[in-house]
């Protein structure tokens, strides 16, 4: 068993085998891991994850699987030996299992059920597989709710493979920007914003036969207000026949609801369904021992990289997953791990680092589920997007700072109110969480770098977003669904003052009239997966004529990463390399000429040449891509409500003086012969449409000030 010891600075400099500089070693408290059972500074717990669920309690299914069940004596499930066992081994020695039949007979008998579980029971691939397999959800769809997109899909993944399915037939996800599910589709994984975004479609939800609503204790704002639906949707679905009225609704069964998660205050959920029966699973098919350190840390993230370096250096083969508060934090500690990686003595072992968190591209994040090549150790630097209801194959070892970003929002400081993003000390529910990602293949060991005590006295769970965040958008949703929020059942009362706001703001953009009824501009805005503020202001710019432009704007304004680098030390030289850019008029065509400018070099260049000129011009170009996705997704919302995406309505005036080159494309084209301003030359034009011929040619044509563009990029002036 390994010891822990968090020594003060004075004593760090004492150690003998981290090998780091002394300036930064003397600066940072120090961790020991050592081969003795005991420690006098280091708590070592056996893990209790789940104080909430008794043991041994009435209602328990399942059982604790056998405690050595693997050939190795070790409990271990290895996977990267290739010694693996079959999918359907594995799922057949998860502790839910032993309790299958008692619980479908609980899901036959009971409309509602709220399910707790410790982390890696199985809850979550099994029990849709279970619904399915048992034919409870008769020809509807299971749902399958999840906070985070990356959960949807890489759980999408993990249940297909052990229905030996391809992702998007039998099971597939639903995700923000991304579908993959089909006809064939029976189990769906899916964030809890696309299926409150279903319900302005399908107000019944009539498509699923069964509804689980996943992490539910993370009281997202988007769960409570499914939650609220969900009752409604279930109480409508429930009555006889004839009272439904003609149509498909009348054809439907009434909906099943289960409530999962591993840290659920029950009762509260239970109480909110009309005291909805509590079923527990029992056990957890592999320990996770955690240690806390001696003492408060002051600075996480330098303790974060000493005990990475310790597990590294002195630990047996398996990932390491860090939490991390955001994408500052993971970026700086990255760094550090690769700068003391690369001075180790002993190289017998690369650290391969994997970042993950929501604002980076979608395909980044997916690569922390592949295999790290072999000899190497794979690091994962998370935010809390990799918290809950992911398995990461190989982490063994968990490094939690207890630290996390949260929204809150400030209604009474401004007019409108508006949302902010805090470092807070994380909550028991999370820190459980957090440690439940190790221990899903084989045991595990969590590393908390706080006391014992400062758990303790952690809150139990954090304080529902319903009661902390904007309400602008759910507002505006549930009144394209008919319904006033102050009206809704929901499981905590929103805070006035967010209402009020809320209203104010919607009254404002137009979306409500004075007697707060839905307008059909309000109707349009809840189509777009945008803040209202920025759905208004892409349906304004049909009126002039500027949706290409502003959709690309507010992209990037609604991509989740900053566009612009902010190095403290290399501040006059991002303000210098982005000179260039800047627009006379302010930020939002200064952001424009960035976008222009980065498709050019897109054509251009390739993948690292494409990085080297964002890197010289102090560009995020993860922001850009992010914001590449969002504008295409945009376009499509668009062009339903007709507004006009063709790009090209304007074009600059080229060095041959007789061809002009499209502002928003990459096509030189021509004044039409049949133009009245064709026999001159015009600094910039816009057009009406395009013909071809035996070339392209632009057709009512009208000049304008080329000031209009100025700075603008175009091909001809590159950026080097
Ligand atoms: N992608 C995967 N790769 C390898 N094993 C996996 C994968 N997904 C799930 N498993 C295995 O299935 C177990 C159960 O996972 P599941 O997500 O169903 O648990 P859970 O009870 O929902 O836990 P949590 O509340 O932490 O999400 C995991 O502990 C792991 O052993």
């Amino acid at each position: 068993m390994a010891k822990i010891r968090i020594l003060s600075n004075k004593k760090a400099t004492k150690h003998r085998n981290f090998d780091s500089p002394k300036k930064h070693r003397a600066q940072m408290p120090w961790v020991d891991v050592e081969d003795s059972p005991q420690s006098k500074r280091m708590q070592g717990k056996r893990p209790r994850l789940n104080g909430h669920i008794p043991n041994g309690h009435s209602a328990a299914i399942g059982a604790s699987p056998p405690s050595n069940p693997n050939p190795n004596g070790t409990g271990d499930t290895p996977t990267r030996s290739g010694k693996s066992s079959s999918l359907q081994e594995q799922r057949r020695a998860l502790p839910i299992a032993l309790g299958r039949e008692k619980l479908i007979a609980r899901i036959r008998q009971n409309d509602v059920i709220v399910l707790l579980g410790e982390t890696g029971s199985g809850k979550t691939t099994q029990v849709p597989q279970y619904i399915l397999e048992s034919g409870i959800a008769g020809t509807g769809m299971v749902a399958v709710t999840q906070p985070r997109r990356v959960a949807a899909t890489s759980l999408a993944a993990r249940v297909a493979a052990e229905q030996t399915v391809k992702v998007g037939t039998t099971v597939g996800y639903s995700v923000r920007f991304d579908e993959r599910s089909g006809p064939d589709t029976r189990i769906k994984y899916l964030t809890d914003g696309m299926i409150v975004r279903e319900l302005l479609s399908d107000p019944i939800l009539s498509r699923y036969s069964v509804i689980i609503v996943d992490e539910a204790h993370e009281r997202t704002l988007r769960t409570d207000l499914l939650l609220a639906s969900l009752k409604g949707i279930q109480k409508y679905r429930s009555q006889p026949s004839d009272a439904k009225g003609k149509g498909r609704a009348s054809l439907l069964n009434p909906l099943k609801i289960i409530i999962m998660s591993a840290t659920l205050d029950a009762e509260k959920f239970s109480k909110f369904f009309n005291n909805a029966p509590v079923e527990y699973i029992q056990g957890r098919q592999h320990p996770v021992q955690i240690f806390h350190s001696a003492e408060g840390q002051s600075d996480y993230l330098t303790s974060a990289l000493r005990v990475f370096f310790q597990v590294h250096t002195d630990q047996g083969p398996g990932d390491v997953l860090i939490f991390l508060p955001g994408q500052d934090d993971i970026e700086s500690l990255e760094k550090s791990i690769q700068l003391y990686a690369n001075r180790l003595p002993h190289k017998s072992m690369e650290v391969v680092i994997c970042p993950m968190y929501a604002a980076q591209a979608a395909g980044q994040n997916s690569k922390v589920f592949n295999a790290a090549p072999p000899n190497t150790r794979k690091c994962i630097l998370a935010t809390n997007i990799a918290e809950t209801s992911i398995t990461i194959p190989g982490v063994k070892y968990v490094i939690d700072t207890g630290k996390c970003k949260e929204k809150q929002y400030l209604a009474r400081e401004t007019g409108g109110g508006f949302d902010t993003l805090l470092t807070r000390d994380i909550t028991k529910s999370s820190a459980n969480q957090r440690a439940g990602r190790a221990g899903r293949e084989g045991s595990g060991l969590c590393f908390r770098l706080y006391t014992e005590a400062a758990y303790n006295n952690m809150a139990v769970s954090a304080e529902p977003e319903i009661r902390r965040c904007s309400l602008t958008s759910s507002v505006l949703q549930l009144k394209c669904l008919g319904q006033d929020f102050q009206e809704l059942d929901f499981m905590d009362k929103p805070d006035y003052d967010s209402v009020v706001s809320a209203y104010k703001s919607l009254w404002l953009l137009g979306a409500l009239n004075n007697s707060k009824e839905l307008t059909p501009t309000g109707r349009q805005m809840a189509a777009f997966p945008l803040d209202p503020v920025y759905a208004r202001i892409v349906l304004a710019s049909k009126e002039y004529n500027c949706a290409p432009e502003i959709v690309e704007i507010v992209s990037v304004l609604s991509a989740s990463s900053k566009l612009f680098v902010d190095i403290s030390d290399q501040r006059d030289s991002a303000a210098e390399s982005r000179r260039k850019f800047r627009h006379p008029t302010g930020d939002h065509l200064t952001i424009l000429a960035v976008v222009k400018a980065y498709q050019e070099i897109a054509l251009a260049e390739n993948k690292a040449g494409r990085r080297e000129w964002c890197r010289r011009h102090f560009l995020n170009e993860r922001a850009l891509l992010e914001a590449r996705d969002i504008r295409d997704q945009l376009k499509l919302t668009c062009a339903r409500f007709g507004i006009s995406f063709d790009e090209g309505n304007s074009a600059l005036l080229q060095p041959d003086g007789v061809t002009y080159k499209q502002t928003m494309g990459h096509t030189t084209v021509k004044i039409h012969p049949s133009s009245a301003l064709s026999d001159r030359k015009h600094p910039a034009i816009i057009f009406n449409e395009l013909v071809y011929t035996n070339q392209v040619y632009a057709r009512g044509v009208s000049s304008i000030p080329k000031s209009f563009f100025m700075s603008i990029p175009t091909l001809n002036q590159r950026h080097s």
